[in-house]
C-alpha cells in the first residue's frame, strides 16, 4: 500500500516505536479538541489562482532574523529525540542543516547545546529555552548558546507546568525515564555545581531536573531583562493573544511564535490559525511572526504566510520521520518543500511576494 508522505512516516512511526513512545509524540492534552482541530483549522480555507504568469523559476526563500532560509520552514523544537532514533537531534539537525532550514533545539534535547551546533554549518541554529525555576542555570543555558554561536533564542512561555496528556498519564511515562532529554544539564556547569553530587543515580538526576525544569514565576519583567541581557535575538514561543503579542514586541522580542504547543498545554486551547490575522495587525507589519500546530502540506505552509505569518515551524511530521533516522527526517522536509514549490507555481506566484491576499478565502 503506498501511502501519502505524511500519513506515511506517522504509520512506520507507530508500528515501529514503542506504545508509550508513540503516545508522547501523538498525544495532546485533556480531550486533545485543540489537536483535532489544528489539524483541521487549514481546511476552512480555499485558494484562487491567478493564471498566465511566468513560474518556470521559484524561489521558495524568505528572509528571518537577517538570514535568507530555503523556505519558510523550521524545525519546532521537540524533546527527547532518542526516544525514536539513536542519533536523535544530530539526525534531525543535519537533515535541516543540508536543506537550508533552521533547527530549534529544545531544552531537553538529547544532545547538548555544543554538540547540535557543530552539526548547524550551514543553517541556522536556535535554541529554545525552558526557563528553570533556577535563574543561575537559565543563565548559564544562554551563556552556553552565545559561546555555541546560536542565530537566537526561543522561550517557551506557555509552559509554567505540564499540559495533562491522558494518554502519558495512563502509561505512567515521561520519556526522561528512558535516559533522554537530559544533555543540557547533565553537560553544565552551574547545574553540576550546584544539584550534581556523587552519590547520584539515573533516578536521582533525572529528579532534580524535572524538580527544576519548568518556571511557574516567570514575567515579561523577567523576560525583559533577559533580553537586555543577552547579545542574542528573542523569539517568545506559545502566544496566542494579540495584547499578549505587542507585549512580547514592547519588551524588545525579536519575533513571537504564535502556537497552541501542538495541541500539548491547555486543553481547548484556540487554533492559532484562528488568531494570526487579529495577532498581525495588533503588532503591524515589520515584526517577525511564526506559527505552528498541524502545518502538513505546502498549501497549510502558504495559507499560514497569506494570513499574516512569515514563516512557520513544523513538529510532529518530522519527528515521525526521525524513526528512520537522518533519512527520515530528510524525505519529510524533501516532500513538503516540493509540495509547497507545486503549488505556489499553480497558485501562479514565482516567489511570496507575488501571492497576493485575494487569493485567499474563508469559507
Ligand atoms: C513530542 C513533542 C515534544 C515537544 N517538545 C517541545 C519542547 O521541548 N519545547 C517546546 O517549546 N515545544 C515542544 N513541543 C511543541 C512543538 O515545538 C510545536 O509547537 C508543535 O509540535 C507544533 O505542532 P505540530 O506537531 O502539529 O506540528 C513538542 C511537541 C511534540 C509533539
Ligand atoms: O512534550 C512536550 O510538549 C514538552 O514540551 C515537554 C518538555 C519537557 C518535558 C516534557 C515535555
Amino acid at each position: 500500500m503506498t501511502l501519502k508522505t505524511t500519513d506515511k512516516w506517522e504509520t512506520i512511526a507507530k508500528q515501529q516505536l514503542s506504545r508509550n513512545a508513540f503516545g508522547y509524540l501523538s498525544g495532546g492534552a485533556g480531550s486533545e479538541v485543540s489537536l483535532k482541530y489544528n489539524a483541521e483549522q487549514f481546511n476552512r480555507y480555499r485558494l484562487i489562482p491567478r493564471l498566465l504568469r511566468d513560474v518556470s523559476h521559484v524561489d521558495t526563500s524568505v528572509e528571518l532574523l537577517h538570514s535568507t532560509i530555503q523556505a519558510p520552514i523550521l524545525l519546532a523544537p521537540i524533546g527527547f529525540h532518542t526516544i525514536v532514533h539513536e542519533c536523535g537531534e544530530r539526525a534531525s539537525a543535519s537533515a535541516a542543516n543540508t536543506l537550508g532550514l533552521p533547527f530549534i533545539q529544545s531544552t531537553v534535547a538529547s544532545f547538548s547545546i555544543e554538540d547540535i551546533s557543530e552539526v548547524m554549518t550551514e543553517s541556522d541554529h536556535y535554541f529554545q529555552l525552558y526557563w528553570p525555576s533556577d535563574d543561575d542555570v537559565a543563565y548559564s543555558l544562554v551563556r552556553r548558546a552565545e559561546q555555541a554561536g546560536v542565530k537566537g533564542l526561543v522561550i517557551t512561555v506557555d509552559t509554567p507546568v505540564l499540559g495533562r496528556r491522558e494518554i502519558d498519564l495512563s502509561h505512567d511515562y515521561f520519556p526522561m525515564d528512558e535516559g533522554a532529554g537530559m544533555a543540557n544539564f547533565m553537560t553544565d556547569p552551574v547545574f553540576k555545581e550546584k544539584y550534581v553530587t556523587s552519590e547520584d543515580n539515573q533516578a536521582t538526576l533525572k529528579q532534580k531536573i524535572q524538580s527544576i525544569l519548568f518556571n511557574q514565576t516567570l514575567t515579561f519583567e523577567k523576560v525583559e531583562t533577559l533580553i537586555s541581557q543577552t547579545s542574542l535575538p528573542v523569539i517568545i514561543k506559545g502566544i496566542l493573544e494579540p495584547s499578549d503579542a505587542k507585549h512580547c514586541k514592547d519588551i524588545g522580542a525579536a519575533g513571537v511564535i504564535v502556537s497552541n504547543h501542538g495541541a500539548r498545554q491547555l486543553d481547548s486551547a484556540i487554533e492559532p490559525l484562528e488568531v494570526i490575522e487579529e495577532i498581525r495587525e495588533k503588532v503591524g507589519h515589520d515584526f517577525p511572526l511564526l506559527i505552528d500546530g498541524g502545518i502538513r502540506r505546502g498549501t497549510d505552509v502558504i495559507k499560514a504566510y497569506m494570513l499574516g505569518a512569515d514563516s512557520v515551524l513544523i513538529g510532529r511530521p518530522y519527528i515521525y520521520g526521525l524513526t528512520g533516522g537522518e533519512v527520515g527526517v530528510r524525505d519529510v522536509l524533501e516532500q513538503l518543500i516540493d509540495d509547497l514549490t507545486v503549488n505556489l507555481k499553480l497558485l501562479g506566484a514565482a516567489s511570496w511576494h507575488e501571492l497576493s491576499p485575494a487569493q485567499i478565502r474563508r469559507l
